[in-house]
């Protein structure tokens, strides 16, 4: 497929068209901070940038025509409305986290969720020093889906691409689950199969657990 990036000068974007072209796909079309790269119409939009550049995305996919898969952190919630609007169009899929570990991570806080009442919980994420928001789109997720206000702790360290750890703890024990993303690949591969899972869909909005 053809396919352009919003952001494709950052991390996540370099990483993104690296994976897509030794996958024989075609990197077409792109939008960064100096303006637009243009070679022909892209068949598809992935952002990873910033919340401030949403409007200009929702403006190139509309008119481009083309299935969005957005993965960019800290969206505000008439960004995410506006995505579901979009989403009568053509296809969406959003998530804060592309890695299959997280999508696991999530279903085993389900399991846990309504097991765990009275525990001290409390959710520590680790990123890069480069990260712009705080906390995580993920810890943020992992927080939604145990339907309880538990405190997030932020760390910014060197390099380190993403890690999540759930702490739940009674007087005579202590769970954790733990997730750690060993390199950028691991949400550019999630990134390809939302890709490939929009090509037969017409429209809809669907997050990374609709793809696998
Ligand atoms: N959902 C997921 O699985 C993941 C999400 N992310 C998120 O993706 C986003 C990007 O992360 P990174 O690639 O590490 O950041 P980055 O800072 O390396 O890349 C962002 C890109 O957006 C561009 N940009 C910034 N302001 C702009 C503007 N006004 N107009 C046009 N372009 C602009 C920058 O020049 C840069 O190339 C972040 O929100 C991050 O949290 C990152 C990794 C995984
Ligand atoms: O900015 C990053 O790098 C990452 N951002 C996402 C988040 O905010 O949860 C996902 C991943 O942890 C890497």
């Amino acid at each position: 497929m053809k396919i352009g990036i919003v952001g494709y000068k950052g991390r996540m974007g370099k990483e993104i068209k690296d994976l897509f072209e030794e996958k024989n796909h075609e990197f077409v079309w792109g939008y960064d901070k100096d303006g637009e790269y243009f070679q022909e119409p892209p068949q598809i939009i992935i952002d990873f940038s910033l919340p401030e550049v949403f409007e200009k995305t929702e403006d190139y996919v509309k008119k481009f025509k083309v299935p969005l898969i957005i993965g960019t952190t800290g969206l505000r919630d008439e960004q995410i409305e506006a995505l579901k609007a979009l989403a009568k169009d053509v296809p969406v899929v959003q998530s804060y986290n592309f890695s299959i570990g997280i999508q696991l991570f999530l279903k085993m806080v389900d399991f846990l969720k309504d097991k765990i009442d009275g525990w001290d919980i409390e959710i520590v994420e680790t990123h890069h020093r480069f990260k712009k928001d705080k906390p995580s789109g993920t810890a943020k997720m992992i927080k939604e889906s145990l339907d309880k206000d538990v405190p997030i702790s932020s760390l910014r360290l060197g390099n380190v691409a993403g890690d999540h750890v759930l702490y739940m703890a009674n007087l005579g024990e202590v769970l954790s689950i733990s997730h750690r993303a060993l390199s950028r690949r691991a949400f550019a591969e999630g990134v390809l199969k939302s890709a490939e899972f929009v090509t037969n869909k017409k429209n809809g909005y669907f997050t990374f657990t609709d793809v696998i």
